[in-house]
């Protein structure tokens, strides 16, 4: 019997689609890459390998780069894998291109602005026709496409079909637990990258481990509260997707929001310049979600009032710290 989703078609070419189409690749899957530069798609055919987006890291054998949209949906499923903003714009050009059915596994971090939605929301908007469903987890990109062990989590409202995604997508070393709780998997991705901007001025301001230690764990109480508040489960938010990811993200600076965050406690401004970092994007909007169900987010405000260039650094930190004392919850 021929294996469910023998192939796969990976939308989005940069360090995370790459990275997936390896994993993929490495689970026996057929792989379709696409990405929107056609001179680029081009080196990747030629070179085996995307030195813009992932360097250091050879194509696998049965992943075919293409700028053609349509090739990448006539694919079992769909990994869809750009940037949370550009979600909508790239989701609305397959969508014509899809059998009815076809599931699209949004793997972006982040919550689209101007309309408030989560990822799978706009999956279910621009891809009316398609199963929509997230993966999101502790992960990054180098990391999986090295083959070091890495553990993420993949959820479908149909929880056959995120058991039969993850079975696909399964390797040795890339390992896939299943889930029906889409928003509790979506909104951990999206919160922990605000939180990591601020574990990044701690880093940068050099205010120590303990202050780093209790910014992971106030900063989960606030992430707990959303997700709460927006229907997640609470074992979705201790698990891979909330818990696990907001740990990694907050601990280095291979983490681009982590690293930005950094560079704005050191003063050195929005840098690393060009480089995507999901948290300064879903910053606002994920605090005005939080104020419109009544949750405090007091970290996710401060690192929106930094960005907004409402406070400085110190300001922040110091309006933190003066908040009154109130119990743990
Ligand atoms: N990198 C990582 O370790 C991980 C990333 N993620 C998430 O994956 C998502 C993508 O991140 P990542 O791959 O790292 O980002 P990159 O910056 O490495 O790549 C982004 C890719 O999206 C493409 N893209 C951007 N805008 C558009 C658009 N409007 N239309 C078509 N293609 C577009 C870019 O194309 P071009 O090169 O032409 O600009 C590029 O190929 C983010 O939401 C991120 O949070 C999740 C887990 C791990
Ligand atoms: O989401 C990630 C790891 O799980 C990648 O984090 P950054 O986008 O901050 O680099």
């Amino acid at each position: 019997m021929p294996a469910r989703f023998a192939s796969i078609g990976v939308v989005g070419a940069g360090a995370w689609g790459t990275a997936l189409a390896n994993a993929a690749a490495r689970a026996g899957r057929e792989v379709v890459l696409w990405g929107r530069d056609a001179a680029l798609m081009e080196t990747l055919a030629q070179r085996r390998a995307n030195p813009a987006h992932l360097p250091g890291v050879a194509l696998a054998d049965s992943v075919r780069p293409t700028d053609d949209l349509a090739a990448a949906a006539a694919t079992d499923a769909v990994l869809l894998v750009v940037p949370a903003q550009a979600s909508r714009a790239v989701a609305t050009a397959l969508a014509p291109h899809l059998a009815p059915g076809t599931p699209v596994v949004t793997c972006a971090k982040g919550i689209e602005r101007g309309t408030s939605l989560f990822m799978t929301q706009v999956l279910g908007e621009a891809c009316p026709r398609a199963v929509p469903a997230i993966l999101s987890g502790p992960s990054f990109a180098a990391d999986v496409a090295a083959g070091l062990p890495t553990a993420v989590t993949l959820a479908a409202r149909d929880g056959a079909v995120a058991e039969a995604l993850a079975a696909a997508l399964g390797s040795a070393s890339f390992r896939l637990y299943h889930s029906e709780d889409v928003r509790g998997v979506e909104i951990g991705g999206a919160a922990k990258n605000v939180l990591a901007i601020a574990a990044g001025i701690v880093g940068g301001r050099k205010l120590g481990a303990s202050a780093g230690a209790a910014l992971i764990a106030r900063g989960f109480a606030e992430l707990m509260r959303f997700g709460k508040a927006y229907g997640a489960r609470a074992e979705t938010l201790t698990g891979l997707s909330g818990l696990g990811d907001l740990i990694l993200t907050c601990s280095t600076a291979q983490s681009r929001n982590y690293a930005l965050g950094l560079s704005l406690g050191q003063e050195e401004g929005l840098h690393p310049p060009g480089k995507l970092a999901e948290g300064a994007l879903t910053a606002s909007v994920l605090v005005a979600m939080a104020q419109a169900r009544g949750v405090d987010m007091p970290i996710a405000r401060a690192v929106e009032d930094v960005l907004a260039g409402r406070h400085g650094i110190e300001q922040a930190i110091g309006s933190l710290l003066a908040r009154p004392q109130k119990a743990e919850a």
